[in-house]
């Protein structure tokens, strides 16, 4: 029996969540909880999981023990198609991205398929397509450059060409993996613009390491050490927290 959490209220729920690599345990016996429309920020030192973490989310890697409830779904039985399919978006540290596409074509061929019904009606779907495709090309600031290819983006627009891609399949969870980093300091801003936007559909999961982008826009961090919580709460609470200064902001 689960006493205090109800799983039901929260859009992840992440429970007793452990593997084992070869007798070393990467993640170890790890809850955490994210609500819907939270952005989460996952920090900690080198090795502490992080990637871990969203690798178990995604079925990248099979959790040895433990829960992933998504929506009342249990991810760790599933598949990685099965995964996305359910409303999971998981974003790499390298960009995926077509660079002999154009912006356009890149989001257009990541808009899912087999979801609607037009069936023979492709001029029907097209401009449904179409339509969402320049959605999302304004939502990542990249309305201006939908006939560019993709390899004559900066480093940035191509972070935020590859967030666009997962947009439109509008995952109710979207995991990024140090999305800011190589960025300039004003793309850092407007990304932090990007995820507070984009929120209002979904919650985000983020790893970073960047404090002052964490601070402008973590709703609630989480700080892994060896596999496990160390500390939990507002930015202002963790970062005041003796224990994380001493094992990774010390530092
Ligand atoms: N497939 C694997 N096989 C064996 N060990 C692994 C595997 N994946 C991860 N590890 C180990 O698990 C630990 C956690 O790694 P992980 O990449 O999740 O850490 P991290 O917190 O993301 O670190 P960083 O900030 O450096 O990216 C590390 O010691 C790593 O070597």
């Amino acid at each position: 029996m689960r006493i205090g959490h109800q799983p039901k209220e929260f859009l992840l729920a992440v429970e007793a969540l452990t593997v084992s690599f070869d007798g070393f345990k990467a993640v170890n016996n790890l809850s955490f909880y994210v609500e819907e429309n939270e952005i989460r920020v996952i920090i900690g030192p080198n090795g502490a999981g992080k990637t871990t973490v969203l690798d178990l989310i995604c079925g990248k890697t099979k959790a040895t023990a433990g829960s992933i409830q998504f929506r009342g779904k249990e991810l760790t039985s599933m598949k990685e198609n099965q995964i996305v399919k359910a409303g999971v978006g998981r974003k790499f540290q390298n960009p995926s991205i077509y660079d002999d596409l154009t912006v356009f074509e890149n989001l257009e061929i990541s808009y899912p398929r087999g979801r609607t019904v037009f069936g023979a009606l492709t001029f029907t779907r097209d401009a449904v397509v179409r339509d969402r495709v320049h959605e999302v090309a304004e939502m990542i600031f990249l309305s201006d450059r939908l006939n560019v290819k993709a390899e004559l983006l900066s480093h940035g627009q191509k972070q935020w060409l590859e967030i666009g891609m997962l947009l439109i399949q509008d995952p109710e969870l979207l995991m990024l993996d140090e999305p800011v980093a190589g960025m300039s300091v004003s793309e850092r801003a407007k990304t932090a613009e990007l995820l507070n936007r984009i929120i209002k559909d979904r919650s985000v999961l983020v790893i970073e390491h960047d404090m002052k982008f964490v601070e402008d826009i973590a709703h609630k961090v989480t700080v892994l050490h060896q596999g496990q919580v160390l500390s939990e709460g507002s930015m202002d609470h963790v970062k005041n927290d003796p224990k994380v200064i001493e094992v990774y902001l010390g530092h």
